[in-house]
């Protein structure tokens, strides 16, 4: 697809420290497609200056990590405009998961090079919030807020495992009642998440199998303790790819989680708090820009 008109949102904090104005123009001087660039504050947010775009361009791209593509993805759901990715987190797990190469420059070369094809993408609603990725709760929530930026620049992803290792050591199991296409389901476990993408943003290991943004169904993924054993198991089964007896799972369209009381969680990168949280996929919502052969 040839696009005259694009604009990139850069989100200069995200994890990567690279010249992307550089890169930008190096690909698109030789090229007709006219670019502009918004840069994101602390205070105007990717969410913010996508919906302001909506309309007036033919293409979003986003530079930056989940957090900022999670944001433009929300302004735009359900909008024809598209988006485009060029990975500049940490994990960048909505880029691999599209197949999106991971150096900039040549996920600029992709948008500016017309062998791309928009595709609709799903998308879960969580209490009336659009989301792209998952909805955590329990130690996978635990873990991501309490995964400082300082940790992120000093370790890159080995943050989060970092991370993981100090939330464990604090975690409480915690009931959950389930209701999944209508079936009930009660699950003690430390950690509940919801997830629309299958990869963990590690290399190209996913949760489980056949887990992606275009199938249409969320996964339910409950992992029921967390010794060291569990966990090397679940770790096990991420390399392996196959369901153990640590880790739940179901495939649905719709879960309602009751909680009994008000609970922390995170609804791909922001924070939220409810009793009961009613989830449900959106296919084919989100149009976004991926090779023309993906
Ligand atoms: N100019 C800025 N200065 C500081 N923080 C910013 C700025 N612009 C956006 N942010 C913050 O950046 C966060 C989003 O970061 P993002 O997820 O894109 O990158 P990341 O943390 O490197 O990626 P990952 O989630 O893959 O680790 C948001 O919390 C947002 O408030």
């Amino acid at each position: 697809m040839q696009f005259n008109h694009i604009h990139v949102i850069i989100n200069p904090a995200a994890g990567k420290e690279e010249p992307i104005l550089s890169y930008l123009n190096t690909v698109l001087i030789d090229t007709d497609i006219h670019w502009e660039v918004s840069v994101t504050t602390p205070d105007r947010e990717a969410f913010d200056i996508a919906r302001s775009l909506i309309g007036k361009t033919q293409l979003i791209v986003i530079y930056g990590g989940d957090g900022s593509i999670a944001e433009v993805a929300r302004a735009l759901y359900g909008c024809d405009t598209p988006m485009a990715i060029i990975p500049g987190g940490t994990a960048n797990v909505m880029s691999k998961e599209l197949g999106i190469p991971q150096q900039a420059i040549e996920a600029i070369r992709l948008i500016a090079g017309g062998q791309t094809k928009v595709i609709g993408i799903d998308m879960g609603m969580a209490n009336d919030t659009p989301f792209l990725l998952r909805v955590n709760l329990g130690i996978m929530a635990d873990m991501i807020l309490q995964t400082s930026r300082d940790l992120k620049n000093s370790f890159g992803q080995l943050a989060y495992g970092i991370s993981a290792i100090q939330t464990l050591v604090q975690s409480e199991p915690t009931q959950f009642k389930l209701l999944i296409d209508g079936k009930e389901f009660t699950e003690e476990g430390v950690a509940l998440t919801v997830t629309n993408a299958g990869n963990i943003g590690i290399s190209d290991f996913t949760f489980l199998p056949d887990i992606n943004v275009t199938d249409s169904y969320l996964d339910v993924i409950v992992m029921n303790n967390t010794d060291l054993t569990s966990l090397l198991r679940v770790a096990g089964t991420m390399l392996f790819q196959t369901e153990s007896e640590v880790l739940k799972h179901w495939r649905c369209k719709e879960v309602n989680i009751t909680l009994g009381q008000p609970t922390s969680y995170i609804c791909d990168d922001s924070e939220q708090q409810a009793e009961t949280i009613s989830i449900k996929i959106i296919p084919g919502v989100l149009k976004i820009l991926v090779a023309e052969n993906h």
